[in-house]
């Protein structure tokens, strides 16, 4: 139906492939590989991603925590997955285009595994507003470049929008997470995803750029009068897509630099590391206490 899963995978005994994530219906159990999925986390890197599959591991306990989790979409280099117990971690790559490749082929997966009940949570990395550097933000509104909370696609030659509203009482038990850690500073704000990494976040140091300092410092002071707190580049799809798709989502992103003070990452490699695995104690400790509440560990 319009809007609704396609009518494609809608048909029984008709074959699915996931391209991209080297999976299909035909050539894999996907009921016996993920029915039991109920948490879906996705970051850009497929080294957080893995590194996340095994913090999760050792957070639920799982017998095997201390191995080295295989990657289940070796079969192609575009995406990579990793599952721990009831929670899939599957990277998305950079922006708009590849995480939304991505969450079409994971949405059909859910599908085709017959999952109910399932979170998906971005775990991420962003430039902040004003925000002192490592801290985590809980995106209220995912909104585009000129603060709308509206994401914009080019379908059979039109422009299609779709909204992208939050579940606020997922973003409310995120925050409390955090405030429960209290190991970092979590706050809750609007996220503004862009179509790119410079001149799309009013960054000078592109290799193009065609305003100034202060065209820059105008346009932040703009995104934060509108609740912008942070910056990044796949919130607004993760939102329209689960919408549509009707599964509860959140993005939880850490802030690597206060974008007001400059454009560089020049913090060490060390810094912006422990800075990545903040949103990733979060959303565990929040996974941990979802499982716990259902009697499931
Ligand atoms: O999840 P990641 O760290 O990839 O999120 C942000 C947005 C872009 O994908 C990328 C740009 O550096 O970081
Ligand atoms: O400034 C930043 C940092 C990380 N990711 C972004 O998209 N922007």
């Amino acid at each position: 139906g319009l809007c609704g899963f396609s009518e494609v995978i809608n048909i029984n005994g008709v074959s699915d492939v996931l391209y991209h994530l080297a999976l299909g219906t035909s050539t894999h159990d996907l009921p016996a590989m993920f029915g039991d999925v109920k948490f879906v986390c996705v970051g850009g890197s497929s080294r957080r991603m893995k590194a996340f599959a095994r913090f999760m591991a050792a957070e639920l306990g799982l017998p095997d925590a201390e191995a080295d989790p295989p990657n289940i979409c070796a079969g192609t280099d575009r995406y990579a997955m990793y599952k721990a117990g009831p929670v899939l971690s599957v990277s998305h790559g950079i922006g708009v285009p590849s995480i939304c490749v991505v969450l079409h082929e994971l949405l059909k997966l859910l599908h085709h595994a017959r999952c109910t009940d399932v979170t998906v949570i971005r775990i991420g990395t962003s430039g902040g507003i004003g925000l002192e550097p490592g801290t985590v933000v809980v995106t209220q509104q995912a909104v585009d470049g000129a603060f709308q909370p509206r994401f914009e696609q080019m379908i059979l030659g039109r422009p299609v929008v779709r909204g992208t509203e939050l579940d606020g009482g997922l973003v409310a038990e995120l925050l409390l997470c955090g405030r429960e850690l209290s190991q970092f500073e979590t706050v809750a704000g609007n996220t503004m995803c862009t179509m790119d990494f410079y001149e799309g976040q009013a960054r000078l140091d592109g290799a193009f750029c065609c305003f100034s300092e202060r065209d820059k410092q105008e346009y932040l002071a703009r995104a934060y009068e509108a609740g912008v707190r942070n910056i990044e580049m796949e919130a607004l799809v993760l939102a329209a897509m689960c919408k549509l798709g009707g599964l509860q989502a959140a993005v939880v992103c850490v802030t690597l630099l206060d974008r007001l003070q400059g454009d560089q990452l020049s913090g060490s490699h060390e810094l912006l590391e422990s800075f990545q695995q903040r949103p990733q104690r979060l959303v565990g400790l929040f996974i941990r206490k979802r499982l716990q509440a259902s009697g499931s560990v």
